[in-house]
């Protein structure tokens, strides 16, 4: 088996409030290169750990993994609407696989997926369907969270399958860096807040609409003092990044929950999914990692970066 890891950001914002034409073609250069790698490395199948924000789960029952035999992209912001091409059969056996490794997952036939699984693949593969993909959804967005230590589990459950597999696989994990968005929480919600949260599934048009113009207008005050919203926090994006290229995996373990959603933002959870997906990689062995990009970007309300990783 071979296998490369990228976890990078996303946001939706990359096209709908943009900084300088600089950034952006800084940024446009950074995903052609990784696209570029995609491409050249051929990827046979592909391991997507991604968040869901409100739009296939919700709290009507809110898992904490979720691993999908067929998934289906809301379309939210600017991605495409559709099915993604999924390798059922192996997600099916991957299931089984980390089922049997002592980790409880959930199991999806039929799981809608939202920008934080699709803009990624998107961005990197050209389309939701050019290679197989088994989408792995890990709620970072809907509190209560499992310990970063079970993310690290269930990570290595997977690792541990794919080492089964003869094939070249790339693995992803997309979301974070430090980020806030304005992602409303359930405590104190007022009842259509709460009932949205809890059973929001194929919201209107108009819904969707109002929600992506509430999006683009934190935006546009993200990092100044008009904005209530936590603001990035470069250098502990830059730690994180740091303790992934060293290999310590292990100080993740006992992750403070509460107070990194202080320091860096409620969102900045996303990078459970690149913690699975080193913790992937690290359970076939001792890795080489290397941060191909970062950059704190108020516009697209991101702490956005870039790593990519092989076996040593
Ligand atoms: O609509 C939402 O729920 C939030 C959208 C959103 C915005 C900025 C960065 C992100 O990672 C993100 O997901
Ligand atoms: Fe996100």
């Amino acid at each position: 088996m071979q296998i490369q890891l990228k976890c990078l950001s996303h946001t939706p914002l990359r096209g709908l409030n943009d900084p300088g034409a600089d950034i952006v073609q800084e940024v446009d250069a950074v995903l052609a290169q990784a696209r570029a790698e995609v491409e050249a490395f051929d990827p046979e199948l592909i391991v997507v750990f991604a968040p869901d924000h409100y739009n296939g789960l919700f709290y009507d029952l809110m898992p904490q993994f979720v691993i999908a035999t067929a998934a289906d992209s809301v379309g939210d912001y600017q991605t495409q609407v559709g099915p993604l091409s999924v390798a059922s059969d192996l997600a099916l056996e991957m299931t089984r696989f980390v089922l049997n490794s002592d980790v409880d997952v959930a199991l999806s036939h039929r799981l809608q997926v939202d920008h934080g699984c699709t803009q990624t693949l998107e961005e990197l593969t050209g389309s939701l369907t050019r290679y197989p993909v088994i989408p792995i959804i890990i709620n970072s967005v809907a509190p209560p969270f499992g310990p970063y230590r079970r993310v690290r589990k269930f990570g290595e459950a997977v690792g541990r399958f794919l080492a089964t597999l003869n094939k070249r696989v790339l693995v992803l994990g997309t979301g974070g860096l430090s980020h806030e968005p304005p992602v409303p929480l359930i405590a104190n919600a007022p009842d259509e807040i709460a009932n949205f949260l809890i059973a929001g599934r194929n919201p209107t048009p108009e819904a969707r609409a109002a929600r992506q113009a509430r999006t683009i207008a934190a935006g546009k005050i993200y990092g100044t003092s008009d904005s209530p919203q936590t603001p990035l926090n470069a250098e502990w994006d830059l730690a994180f990044i740091d303790t992934l290229v060293q290999g310590q995996l292990d100080s993740i373990d006992d992750f403070n929950i509460e107070e990194i959603s202080r320091v860096a933002g409620r969102s900045t959870h996303e990078i459970r999914t690149w913690v699975a997906a080193f913790s992937a990689l690290a359970a076939l062995g001792p890795y080489e990692a290397h941060k191909d990009y970062y950059r704190p970007i108020n516009e697209w309300i991101a702490g956005y970066g870039l790593v990519s990783a092989q076996p040593r």
